[in-house]
């Protein structure tokens, strides 16, 4: 019998796939760079392991200060990214997990011993799915490679706690071929899925990101890829006209009285991600800093005001996440709710544009209406994540993320 990979023997984890009821605490902080977001989660399984419940305990937002928020903006551009401030912020941000966790603990009235395990997302500073060359190991020459950078030391957040951490969950799908992202769609199926009719779950933090759930669908039927920017552009536009004062469009008030301005649209537009096929993912290595200059340059030329400057790009946000949708969902499945989560759906601006361009057959609506909190969607699905690694369950969906094959993935700190 090939053992390779079996951890079961360890006695620890033994008793961790013995037991049937877990808690788990899920760790995340995702593009938008606004904080973290802890969830405590009893997960059930049945006789072979396979989940059967996940309960949502309690949930705390961590927001980052100006300080930290700008420190990592800086870390996640080539240009003003210094790898000793990388190094620092590796080992840095895990005393703010570590922090969330203390919180979420106290909030929920549960000491650490009662806690299974940590499974931590970490911050991704840089995603970069399409290969670069890089020099071969074999010889003169080089090779394609795709990586993936989610900072965060699972080491001191295993000190600080004295809970064990699972933690560098896209790296094991990437290596297998796959983008590592987007991830949560294997949560989402668990979470959302339904027997009588076929739902999509769009994720609206700085990226974008869609889940797609056929009506009575298998693990294997599921589909999901990033859509585009989420918030990443607005919140670059808007942090720079109030110099760093304001980080987003409150309720998309500032957007609700601009106007859409066709040329810049169709620029935004006329990019070469939104043709692509699934899968796909992205991230602010494309949408970041210097994608909101080229817009803020397109503004100055045309004497645009800011009013109308984030009318387009919110108009261009909400056209991505409607275009994924009608050019490579509707016409594989049909769909009858498009469940939204994330920071975007406080903006009712974008909402309101994506609501006026969705097909009308198709309700839009909130997980929240669904039992799940808006912001916790993800930690939850990360928690779950890194348990299923710890149940020996592979916890990847190849045909969202192209891997050659599904794939247990997550580095454990014991
Ligand atoms: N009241 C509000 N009005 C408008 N936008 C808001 C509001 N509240 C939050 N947001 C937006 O939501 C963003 C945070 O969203 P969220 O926490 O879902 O992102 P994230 O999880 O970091 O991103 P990702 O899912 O890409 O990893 C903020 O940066 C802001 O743009
Ligand atoms: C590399 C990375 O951090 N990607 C994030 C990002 O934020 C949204 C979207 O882009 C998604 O692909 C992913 O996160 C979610 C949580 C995921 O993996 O499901």
């Amino acid at each position: 019998m090939d053992t390779r990979g079996d951890i079961s023997s360890y006695p620890m984890w033994a008793k961790y796939r013995s037991k049937r009821e877990h808690l788990v605490i899920g760790l995340m902080s995702g593009t938008s760079l606004d904080g973290t977001d802890a969830a405590l989660v009893h997960i059930q399984t049945d006789e072979s392991g396979a989940m059967q419940r996940l309960d949502l305990i309690d949930f705390v937002c961590t927001p980052y200060t100006n300080e930290l928020r700008e420190k990592l903006i800086r870390l996640c551009s080539p240009e003003t990214a210094r790898v000793d401030e990388l190094t620092t912020a590796h080992f840095g941000v895990s005393e703010w997990y570590a922090q969330s966790v203390q919180e979420l603990l106290q909030s929920a009235g549960v000491s650490s011993s009662q806690v299974d395990v940590i499974s931590m997302h970490g911050q991704t500073i840089w995603h970069a799915p399409v290969p670069s060359a890089f020099p071969s190991p074999l010889g003169t020459g080089s090779m394609k490679v795709s990586s993936t950078l989610q900072i965060g030391e699972c080491a001191v957040v295993r000190e600080r706690t004295g809970l064990p951490v699972i933690g560098n969950l896209r790296a094991r799908d990437m290596a297998a071929g796959g983008e590592g992202a987007p991830l949560t769609p294997y949560a989402d199926a668990l979470m959302f899925r339904s027997v009588t009719e076929g739902r999509l779950v769009q994720n609206i933090g700085g990226i974008g990101n869609v889940t797609v759930l056929p009506s009575g669908s298998s693990e294997t039927e599921v589909s999901a890829f990033d859509t585009g920017p989420g918030n990443m552009v607005i919140d670059a536009l808007v942090r720079h006209a109030t110099e760093g004062k304001q980080h987003y469009d409150p309720n998309g008030s500032i957007a609700a009285k601009g106007t859409v301005h066709p040329e810049l649209a169709a620029y935004c537009l006329n990019d070469e991600y939104f043709r692509r096929q699934p899968p796909k993912s992205t991230g602010r290595e494309v949408y970041g800093a210097d994608y909101a200059k080229r817009l803020m340059e397109f503004a100055a030329l045309h004497d645009l005001s800011l009013e109308d400057l984030l009318a387009s790009a919110t108009w261009f946000t909400a056209e991505t996440i409607v275009r994924a949708v009608e050019d490579f969902v509707l016409p594989k499945t049909s769909i009858s709710a498009m469940l939204t989560c994330g920071g975007g759906t406080s903006n009712d601006t974008l909402m309101k544009m994506i609501r006026l361009r969705l097909p009308e057959s198709i309700r839009l609506e909130r997980i929240a209406d669904y039992g799940v909190p808006d912001d916790a969607r993800e930690a939850m699905g990360f928690a779950l994540l890194g348990h299923e690694a710890l149940m020996g369950r592979t916890n990847t969906l190849p045909r969202v993320t192209g891997a050659a094959h599904a794939v247990i993935s997550g580095h454990l700190t014991l």
